[in-house]
């Protein structure tokens, strides 16, 4: 039996045992006794009794191990021409402080934290330091506009908000403090606080809620880490839905501690004192595993990036950065080397650097597709693993095990199940499909430690979301296949969820966005593929009668709106207006017809059609726009 079959068969066959062992990576106050249990709706809970703090095991218990003063975070910043290193025993430092400064506004174990931060330390410093006082911290990422801020700060109802003046995109400074105030004014919650770390490319004006970071911090004594349960939530993280308004992940403390020492073992094989560098944002759940707790919980190097895979300042830029930090395992996503692919197609800045300490490059986010997988593997010298995981998991469900076995790769798969997870394909029917046949990607219950513990506040929908489909198990909402290997093969979303570089973001949400313009009857969003952020989102909007206005004035009213209220990664910037919408006699508008023409796919007239004519109506429109490859779509 090959090594990962056999830790796989274990951690399915006999998982407390298996938890148990993994559990002993983390340096707990009080180390568990019950392993896994069950709550009153059968969904696993892992480490019940253990007591521990996150910022214990990723920092202070470094410094007392001897690690004080190798470093914990690289920050590097081309787009304010700033670097800065933070070794553990200041960044334990810097977190005491900042949490007696958050203890001084009243936070508490179990207060929510709302953080709007760029990627700066200091949006670290404010993680860590909820985590110290037991506190739950909710990231929101600066893309979102005031809107977005607003219902997450509403749903999370955060005692402080902690939030940067601004952040710094390629040629640009945005103001945050603005964006802060705007959704706090349009959320129903009122936080007792705002704390606002001041940047020298923009400093914000402060009101009366308002309280300046490096004051609060001159006067606070250091907090102790305040021991939590290994169920206790460490933090809330939204992600997008069908519906419009996003879910709140809960995260416990004890076992996505124990998932995330296990994954930098045997996925990314990194050591104590080596260097990881995950380029994403502490706004999305990598951020969140691969920036913030997983390097620092085993004792490695996190380097914090504030810039852009191209134009920072240009398409050398991963490559300058493996080679100045000497890193191990880089992570990104795979819309980062699109975007480098186009300005560099021969890869002719990686001659430039040395870039020898690297030993894997881990893909995820969104699929990789097999031309940049290709590109990737012709050009360096490492292993290309893509992995695939959610914001609902923590951490990887499926990968190619690095650091326990490596495996031989597969263009378009991310190899075989974590152990852990259980991961199969059903039918509609809820009926296990064979190898090579595609259906709906789940996992069987219990899912393993470090996966979501809940909605916030919404446990109706927790189960409504993920568990009802298939009683017995957690329905990832992608679709895919295992091959003859054991391989698994992620196709995409059977939901109207889509991914823009990366981010993943709700049609749906997008739709109550464009209904809600004054001039529109009717309206589809639809997510068309695009060579480089993968997919980007076009509207189908129908006027009301008697509109009188002119398209084109509607179509930028409409961009603007989604920008306004969904922010600017939504990437909304095409928009038609048609007729008539393809619909079913039932009324539902036939989505994926419309994905499929707009992607260039041959498509049939389905019986169930309410108005054949339609269709053509609609192929018409958006060949006559550009729309995608509308013009290579054939009727069958
Ligand atoms: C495995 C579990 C997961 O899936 S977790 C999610 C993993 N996803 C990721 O890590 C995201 C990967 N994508 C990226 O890092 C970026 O998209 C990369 C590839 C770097 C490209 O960035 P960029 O050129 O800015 O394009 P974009 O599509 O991201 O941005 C579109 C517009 O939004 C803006 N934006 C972006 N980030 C911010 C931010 N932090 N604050 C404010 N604005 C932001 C961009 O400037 C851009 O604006 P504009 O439309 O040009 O005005």
């Amino acid at each position: 039996m090959s090594r990962y079959t056999d830790e796989f068969r274990r951690s399915i066959d006999h998982p407390e045992a298996f938890w148990a062992e993994q559990a002993r990576r983390i340096p707990w106050f009080k180390a568990p006794e019950r392993i896994l249990e069950y709550d009153e709706a059968n969904h696993a809970r892992w480490f019940a009794d253990g007591e521990l703090n996150i910022a214990h095991a990723a920092l202070d218990h470094h410094v007392e191990q001897g690690r004080g003063d190798q470093p914990a975070l690289y920050w590097d910043s081309p787009v304010t021409d700033s670097k800065s290193t933070l070794t553990f025993r200041e960044m334990r430092d810097q977190v005491a402080s900042f949490a007696g400064a958050l203890r001084d506004l009243g936070v508490e174990k179990g207060d929510r934290v709302v953080i709007y931060m760029p990627m700066v330390p200091e949006a670290l410093v404010a993680m860590y330091a909820c985590a110290r006082l037991g506190a739950v911290h909710s990231v929101v990422f600066g893309g979102f506009a005031p809107h977005e801020l607003a219902v997450r700060i509403e749903d999370a109802t955060p005692k402080v908000v902690v939030a940067a003046s601004c952040g710094v995109e390629v040629n640009k400074v945005l103001p945050y403090k603005p964006i802060v105030d705007a959704a706090i004014e349009q959320s129903a919650h009122k936080p007792d606080a705002c704390v606002v770390f001041q940047r020298e490319q923009h400093v914000a004006e402060l009101g009366a809620r308002d309280h300046d970071w490096a004051t609060l911090v001159a006067k606070a004594e250091p907090a102790d880490c305040v021991p939590v349960k290994g169920t206790d939530p460490l933090y809330v993280l939204y992600t997008s839905g069908t519906t419009g308004k996003p879910k709140g992940v809960v995260r416990d403390t004890g076992g996505y501690a124990v998932a995330l020492a296990y994954s930098m073992d045997v996925i990314y094989d990194v050591e104590p004192g080596e260097v990881f560098f995950s380029a994403s944002d502490v706004g999305w759940v990598v951020g969140h595993s691969y920036i913030v707790y997983a390097p620092l919980l085993r004792g490695a190097t996190s380097v914090v990036y504030e810039g852009k895979p191209v134009k920072t300042p240009d398409a050398g830029a991963f490559w300058r950065l493996i080679e100045e930090y000497r890193v191990k395992s880089f992570f990104t996503a795979p819309t980062a080397f699109r975007a480098i692919k186009k300005e560099d197609p021969d890869g002719k800045h990686l001659a430039n650097y040395d870039i020898s300490s690297l030993k894997a490059l881990f893909l995820a986010g969104e699929r990789l597709d097999p031309p940049t997988f290709h590109w990737l593997d012709d050009l360096l010298e490492v292993p290309v693993i893509d992995h695939w995981w959610q914001t609902e998991t923590g951490w990887p469900i499926a990968a190619n095990l690095h650091g326990l076995e490596p495996m031989p790769t597969k263009a378009g798969s991310a190899t075989v199940p974590v152990p852990g997870f259980d991961v199969q394909i059903l039918d509609r029917e809820g009926e296990p499909m064979g190898p090579m046949e595609q259906g709906s990607v789940v996992i069987k219950q219990p899912m393993p430690p470090g996966c979501l513990v809940g909605v916030w506040g919404d446990p109706q929908r927790f189960h409504a979301a993920y568990m009802a489909a298939f009683p017995g198990y957690y329905l990832t909402g992608d679709g895919g296949y295992i091959d003859e290997d054991g391989y698994l093969f992620i196709m995409g979303r059977t939901d109207d969820v889509i991914n823009v570089a990366g981010h993943r973001l709700s049609t749906g949400e997008m739709e109550e966005v464009v209904g809600a313009h004054p001039a529109v009857a009717e309206c589809a969003v639809i997510g068309i593929h695009d060579a480089l952020k993968g997919q980007l989102p076009v509207g189908l909007v129908i006027p009301k009668d008697g509109f009188d206005g002119r398209e084109v004035e509607l179509e930028e009213e409409l961009i603007a709106l989604v920008r306004d209220k969904i922010g600017p990664i939504a990437c909304f910037k095409q928009v038609l207006v048609v007729d008539r919408l393809p619909k079913t006699r039932s009324g539902k508008i036939l989505r994926k017809l419309l994905r499929n023409i707009a992607d260039g796919k041959e498509f049939g007239i389905p019986s169930t059609i309410d108005d054949p004519a339609s269709l053509e109506e609609v192929h018409d429109a958006m060949k006559a726009r550009e729309v995608g490859a509308a013009h290579e779509a054939r009727q069958v």
